[in-house]
C-alpha cells in the first residue's frame, strides 16, 4: 500500500566521521544513499527527504572564517542555505540518474524558531570537523568557540539548536507531494529564522536538529511513517555493552521507559527516539534503521519500530 513517508537521512549518509569532506567522499556516500532511497520511490511511496548538515554547515562556516581577509564572512543561516543547496543538488542528481521518469526537487526551506528559546543560551549542536580534547581546549581559548564531546567520537564546535516551531514552506511541500514529486526539504533541520521586533522573518545563528524538524514536518504533512535512517541496523538497550539487546517492534510505553532509563545517548540516539516516540503517539509508525535496510524496514522486516 502506498504510504506518505518522511525520511530523515543521517549525517553519516553524506559524510562519515574521519572522512575529509571532499566532493568525492560526499558523492560516494550520496550514491549509496540514493540506491536505498530510490527503492522506496520505486515501491510507489510518496517521499520527503530531510537530510542532516552538521559536518557541512560547520565546514562552510570555517571556509568563510579562513577566507575573511579576501571575502566577507557570511552568517550561519546563509551557510545553512548553502548546505541545503549543494546537498539537495547531489541528491537530485543521484536520484534522477536512477529514476529518470521521476520529478525530484529541492525546496530551500526555512524553519521558524522562537528567539526566547532557552537553547540560545546553551549551545548543544555539534557542527564541522572533529578535534582531539587538546585541540578542542586550544580552540575554545583562542577562538572563543563553545566545544563539546560528540557521542564518544571526539570534540566539535557547538552552536545553539532551538526547537523547530513551524516549517515555513510546508504548503509548497504538500503541493509537491500531491503532484508525485519527490521532495528534498528542511535540510539541516531548515534554515533557522525568527520573527524580529517588526514581526518580519530574519535568519538566526543556530542549527536545528534535523530529526526534530523531520518530526515537525511529518506532523504537518500528515505522513504515515517517520523513518530515520542512520548507521546502526537497530536501536539497542545497554548499547555497546556485553548485554546489549536489539529492539525490533516496541510499544510507546516500553520506548519511554528505556528513554527515561537513559539507554539512548543525548546528541545521537536520544533525539531520534524522542522524535519517534512523539510521532508514534499520533497512532502512526516510527522507524529507525540502517540506510541499507530502508525498504525492508518499511515492510516491517528490519529496523526498530515504535508502534502507536
Ligand atoms: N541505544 C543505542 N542504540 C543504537 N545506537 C546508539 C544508541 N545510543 C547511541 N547510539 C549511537 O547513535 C549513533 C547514530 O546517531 P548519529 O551519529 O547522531 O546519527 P546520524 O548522524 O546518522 O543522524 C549510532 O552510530 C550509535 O553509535
Ligand atoms: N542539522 C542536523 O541535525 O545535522 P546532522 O544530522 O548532520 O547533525
Amino acid at each position: 500500500m502506498k504510504k506518505r513517508v518522511v525520511l530523515a537521512l543521517g549525517g553519516n549518509a553524506i559524510l562519515q566521521p574521519g572522512q575529509a569532506g571532499t566532493y568525492e567522499n560526499q558523492k560516494a556516500n550520496i550514491e549509496t544513499s540514493a540506491d536505498s532511497i530510490s527503492k522506496i520511490i520505486k515501491a510507489g511511496h510518496e517521499l520527503v527527504i530531510v537530510h542532516g548538515n552538521g559536518p557541512q554547515v560547520g565546514q562552510i562556516l570555517r571556509q568563510n572564517e579562513l577566507a575573511k581577509e579576501e571575502v566577507p564572512v557570511q552568517p550561519l543561516p546563509i551557510c545553512s542555505s548553502e548546505s541545503q543547496g549543494f546537498i539537495g543538488y547531489m541528491l537530485q542528481e543521484s536520484l534522477k540518474n536512477r529514476l529518470p521518469e521521476k520529478n525530484v526537487a529541492t525546496v530551500l526551506t526555512m524553519t521558524e524558531v522562537d528567539l526566547k528559546d532557552e537553547a540560545f543560551n546553551h549551545p548543544t549542536k555539534p557542527i564541522g570537523s572533529f578535534y582531539t580534547e587538546e585541540e578542542s581546549q586550544k580552540l575554545a581559548e583562542e577562538k572563543g568557540w563553545v566545544m563539546g564531546e560528540d557521542a564518544g567520537r571526539g570534540y566539535r564546535r557547538l552552536v545553539a539548536s532551538p526547537e523547530p516551531k513551524q516549517i515555513v514552506e510546508v504548503d509548497v511541500i504538500k503541493t509537491m507531494l500531491e503532484n508525485e514529486i519527490v521532495v528534498v526539504s528542511t535540510g539541516g533541520g531548515g534554515i533557522p529564522v525568527a520573527k524580529n521586533a517588526e514581526g518580519k522573518l530574519e535568519g538566526v545563528a543556530a542549527v536545528i536538529d534535523k530529526d526534530s524538524s523531520a518530526l515537525r514536518l511529518s506532523k504537518d504533512v500528515a505522513s504515515d511513517v517517520l523513518m530515520i535512517l542512520t548507521d546502526v541496523p537497530n536501536v539497542y538497550i545497554n548499547y555497546g555493552q556485553e548485554n546489549q539487546e536489539k529492539l525490533e517492534s516496541i510499544s510507546i510505553e516500553k520506548a519511554e521507559q528505556y528513554y527515561n532509563e537513559g539507554h539512548f545517548s543525548d546528541g545521537s540516539m536520544g533525539p531520534k527516539m524522542a522524535a519517534c516516540i512523539e510521532f508514534a503517539k499520533l497512532g502512526k509508525t516510527a522507524i529507525i534503521c540502517a540506510l541499507s535496510d530502508a525498504v525492508e524496514a518499511l515492510e516491517g522486516t528490519a529496523g526498530t519500530r515504535i508502534v502507536g
